[in-house]
C-alpha cells in the first residue's frame, strides 16, 4: 500500500470545481512536487488532506486508514503535517514554545499528569525541551531559541515553520511554497535543507511550490494541476518537456 491514496478526490465551492477527480499516490519516503498555475486548486489539496475542508466526493487513505473526518489536529496526530503558504506561527510565542507545542501534540504524558505535576509530566517536559532544542539546532535557529517569532527574519520563520512540523513526528511533510519571499542563495539553502529533512527523518514530503528550480531540483516526481484537474505527471524531465504543460504552466524559457 502506498503511504497517501488520493482517490477521485474533488472539492466545489459553489458552482466552481477548485478540485476536480484528483488521483495521487506516493509512497514511503518519497517527494513530490504539485506544481501548477496560481489557482490550480494547489493549496485546496492541502486543504482537503488535512481535515480542513471536507471532499466533495472521492477519498483520502493515509497508512491505510480513511481520513474522511478527521479534524485538522486528528490529521497532524495520524502522522501529516504542513507548513502554510503564508507563515503561521505562533507570532508572540518565543521559537523554542512554537516548535514545543508541536511535540504537546504528540505527548505521551497524560493531561491528568500535567494537571497534578507528577514525575511523568516533568520528564516528559524534559524530553521535549530537549528535542526542541535538537530541532532547532539542525534548522540553525538555536541562538534565537528565546526570541519572540515574529522578531524573525522572513527566511528563519519559514525554517522554523518547517522545524515545527517536524515536532509532530510526521511520516508526511506537507510544504506549501516554502521558498515563497526568499532570495536565490536562500531557495538553494532550502533545496539542500529539504533533501537533507527526508533522509534524516524518514519521511515522505509534498511539495508545492512555483520556483522551478527547486521543484525540478528535488523532486523525484511531479504532478501538474490545472483547473483542478491533473494535467500530467512523471520526472521532472518528462514534465519540463510535456507540451501540455509548457503550454498551461511553465511557458517556453523552461524547455
Ligand atoms: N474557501 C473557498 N471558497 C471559495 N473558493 C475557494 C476557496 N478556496 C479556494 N477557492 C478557489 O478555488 C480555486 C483554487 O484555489 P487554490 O488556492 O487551491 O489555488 P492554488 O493552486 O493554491 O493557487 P496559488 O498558486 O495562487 O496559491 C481558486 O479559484 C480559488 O479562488
Amino acid at each position: 500500500m502506498p503511504l497517501l491514496k488520493i482517490d477521485k478526490l474533488s472539492k466545489s465551492f459553489g458552482g466552481l470545481k477548485a478540485v476536480s477527480n484528483l488521483n495521487i499516490e506516493i509512497n514511503d519516503g518519497e517527494l513530490i512536487g504539485l506544481i501548477g498555475p496560481n489557482g490550480a486548486g494547489k493549496t485546496t489539496v492541502f486543504n482537503l488532506l488535512t481535515g480542513v475542508y471536507e471532499p466533495t466526493e472521492g477519498s483520502v487513505k493515509f497508512q491505510s486508514k480513511d481520513m474522511r473526518g478527521l479534524k485538522p489536529y486528528q490529521v497532524t496526530q495520524s502522522g501529516m503535517a504542513r507548513t502554510f503558504q503564508n507563515i503561521r506561527l505562533f507570532s508572540d510565542l518565543t521559537v523554542i514554545e512554537n516548535v514545543k507545542i508541536a511535540y504537546h501534540q504528540r505527548s505521551s504524558y497524560s493531561t491528568l499528569s500535567a494537571f497534578l505535576r507528577l514525575p511523568s509530566y516533568y520528564a516528559g517536559e524534559e524530553e521535549m525541551q530537549r528535542k526542541a532544542m535538537e530541532l532547532l539546532k539542525i534548522f540553525n535557529l538555536e541562538d534565537k531559541a528565546e526570541e519572540v517569532a515574529k522578531n524573525l527574519p522572513y527566511g528563519e520563520q519559514r525554517r522554523l515553520e518547517i522545524a515545527r512540523a517536524l515536532g509532530t513526528e510526521p511520516k508526511l511533510l506537507l510544504l506549501d511554497e516554502p521558498a515563497a519571499g526568499m532570495n536565490p542563495q536562500e531557495t538553494h539553502d532550502l533545496m539542500n535543507l529539504i533533501r537533507w529533512i527526508r533522509q534524516q527523518f524518514n519521511l515522505a514530503i509534498l511539495l508545492i511550490e512555483h520556483d522551478m528550480s527547486l521543484v525540478m531540483g528535488v523532486c523525484e516526481r511531479i504532478y501538474v494541476l490545472d483547473y483542478g484537474m491533473i494535467i500530467a505527471q512523471g520526472t521532472p524531465d518528462e514534465i519540463k518537456n510535456n507540451p501540455k504543460v509548457i503550454e498551461a504552466y511553465l511557458g517556453e524559457e523552461v524547455v
